[in-house]
């Protein structure tokens, strides 16, 4: 396949690594400053492009895909708010649009886990709930896109919870999850979910020892979505 890779720092490089790896060619690499190489790119010759920028570049790196027919697989964080839109045009182009707040399996199952724990906490009233993720320094955006998609399985299987704040410090509301990022290098990203009451703690934690599942996931995924349609997820990429 020929893929684009959308973004060239951390993840981008490995990502290309792996996919050459993989056999694959590497049609462009862009980075802020050849975006404009997009111009004069063949893009009748790209299969897919992989995005992970940041939170301001992904809304038009994607709709610039999506309006030139190359179907996207993105993971970059913080800029949720313009997903609707995107998936509004995806459907409009008939084009394949892939999002994931994070491509690890580890952190899928992790996912998978943290829904059915809190769906087993929803009737024990003793316990308060909280969030702890850890990333490097240069990370942009806080709470991480994949603590986002925790407290979103919370809040679902959790009655009295109702929303999700990000704090310093581990005190808020009963009906809020309270969620501290802490900035430590060379962190590549850790997630906890506690539930505390005076008898006891419960504790769930998924550590990534580096970026290599994140990046080997969005290759698996470009490698799948080439010759798929619609707006798609992890739901429909994992069999588990
Ligand atoms: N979903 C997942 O599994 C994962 C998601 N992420 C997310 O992916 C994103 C990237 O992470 P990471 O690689 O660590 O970050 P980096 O800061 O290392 O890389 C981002 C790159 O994007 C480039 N960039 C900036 N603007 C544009 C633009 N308009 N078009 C193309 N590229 C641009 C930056 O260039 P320059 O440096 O010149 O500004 C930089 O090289 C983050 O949002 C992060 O949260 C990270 C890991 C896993
Ligand atoms: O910026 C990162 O590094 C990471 N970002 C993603 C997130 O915000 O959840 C995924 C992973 O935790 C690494």
């Amino acid at each position: 396949m020929n893929i684009l890779i959308l973004g060239y720092g951390k993840m981008g490089r490995i990502i290309s690594q792996i996919a050459e790896e993989r056999g694959h060619k590497i049609a462009a690499r862009i980075n802020i400053e050849n975006v404009s190489d997009l111009e004069t790119l063949d893009t009748a010759k790209v299969d897919v492009a992989i995005e992970f920028s940041q939170p301001e570049a992904a809304y038009d790196n994607i709709r610039w895909c999506l309006q030139n027919n190359i179907p996207v697989v993105s993971g970059t964080t913080g800029w949720l708010e313009k997903k609707p839109e995107i998936e509004k045009l995806c459907e409009a182009q008939k084009g394949a649009f892939f999002y994931a707040s994070n491509f690890s399996i580890g952190v899928n199952i992790f996912f998978k886990v943290n829904r059915f724990l809190a769906r087993l906490m929803n009737d024990q009233r003793d316990y308060q709930v909280s969030m702890e993720e850890v990333h490097h320094t240069e990370k942009k955006d806080a709470p991480s896109g994949t603590a986002i998609t925790l407290a979103e399985g919370i809040i679902e299987e959790m009655e009295k919870v109702k929303t999700w704040k990000l704090v310093k410090e581990e005190k808020v509301e009963d009906q809020e999850l309270p969620v501290v990022a802490k900035r430590i290098d060379p962190a590549p990203g850790t997630h906890i979910v506690t539930y505390h009451s005076k008898i006891d703690d419960i504790e769930i934690k998924h550590t990534a020892h580096s970026r290599e599942g994140f990046a080997l996931g969005a290759v698996l995924v470009a490698e799948w979505i080439k010759d798929k349609k619609g707006v798609l997820d992890m739901n429909d990429f994992l069999t588990f």
